[in-house]
């Protein structure tokens, strides 16, 4: 990642160290407080954090443009992104979005498995299992504030976070449509999607590879909340703010309780699942339905 982590900010009153010395020591603390901010700022082609130290809140912009498709360079910069926020003492929650108009994110880019052979399928489904790990099993508080469509991977972003925040317009839609891509959502994003919605929900939105709009998503909790799209942003930061007002560590260790049979379950599994991935993806069959799945996509504009 070409990033570099700028350290742009300046202490200039015995408020704002104050401010930080609460965000470290996981203490409740009133915000948004816009006074003598803190602010790291890391920016690579496909993501941008922004840490503001005073709040203890990052907030990182997918900006891949057109679709902030999930190509090897976006996983390797949120993997070193994710590591990063993690070890970092000031950062305690996370809020995700998209600088990219009406989409969140279009989820894997499809040309990285379209085409190449096994050890390319090794690598990058390596680096998919990689993103949803460290989201799910991240020490922060994660809110997604899905500002635009959200199929499949994006929708992956959306459930591994811990509270949800859709842009209310219809046109807008999530979902795990993996089975109408002709790939098959793989056991751990199932198992994170069934402690969401529930088995039944799941089995028939995975089975009919259902996208569902902004409100539908409400309806049946795979978001939380919606809000008009200029206030996604807002309504996060005020939602981190009553997150926060919960200690770090019992907050932690509850959210790692709750989702320590699905982590166990993966990691115990988790090169199994790489070899099926890069047998599965490479079959023929498979390639055609995602050859033809890319030319509906492309055909859709012409
Ligand atoms: C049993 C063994 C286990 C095996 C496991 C198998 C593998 C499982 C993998 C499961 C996990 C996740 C999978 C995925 O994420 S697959 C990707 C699924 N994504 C989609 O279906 C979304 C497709 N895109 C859209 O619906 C729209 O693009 C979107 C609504 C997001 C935006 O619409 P908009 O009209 O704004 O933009 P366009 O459609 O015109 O797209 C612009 C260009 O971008 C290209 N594009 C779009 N999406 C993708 C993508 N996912 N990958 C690559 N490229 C994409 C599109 O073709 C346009 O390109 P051109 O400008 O060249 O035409």
């Amino acid at each position: 990642m070409a990033s570099v982590l700028r350290h742009s900010a300046k202490f200039t009153s015995g408020i704002s160290s104050s401010l930080a010395a609460c965000a470290r020591n996981g203490t409740a603390c009133a915000f948004p407080c816009h006074a003598f901010r803190h602010r790291n700022s890391s920016t690579s082609s496909k993501i941008r954090v922004d840490l503001d130290s005073s709040t203890g809140v990052a907030v990182m912009t997918l900006q891949g443009p057109p679709v902030n498709s999930m190509c090897m360079d976006f996983l390797t910069d949120f993997a070193i992104s994710m590591e990063k926020l993690e070890l970092d003492k000031n950062c305690r929650g996370l809020i995700l979005t998209s600088a990219v108009p009406k989409v969140f994110s279009a989820g894997l880019d499809i040309m990285e498995m379209y085409g190449k052979g096994p050890e390319h399928a090794t690598v990058f489904w390596r680096a998919v299992q990689e993103m949803w790990f460290k989201l799910y099993s991240s020490n922060m508080v994660t809110i997604a504030a899905v500002n635009g469509s959200s199929p499949a991977g994006g929708c992956l972003l959306a459930l591994s976070s811990d509270y949800r925040i859709m842009a209310d317009n219809p046109r807008y839609v999530i979902g795990l449509n993996e089975a109408q891509v002709g790939i098959v959502a793989p056991f751990w994003l199932k198992d994170n999607m069934v402690q969401t919605l529930g088995h039944r929900q799941t089995e028939k939105s995975l089975q009919l590879a259902q996208l569902y709009s902004a409100p539908d998503a409400l309806k049946i909790g795979l978001v939380d909340k919606l809000v008009p799209e200029e206030k996604v942003l807002s309504t996060a930061t005020e939602t981190m703010a009553k997150w926060f007002s919960i200690p770090d560590h019992s907050r932690q260790i509850t959210k790692s309780m709750m989702r320590k049979q699905t982590i166990d379950k993966f990691l115990s599994n988790r090169e199994t699942d790489i070899n099926n991935f890069a047998n599965f993806v490479t079959k023929d069959s498979i390639q055609k339905s995602l050859g033809t799945y890319l030319a509906k996509l492309k055909k859709k504009k012409a």
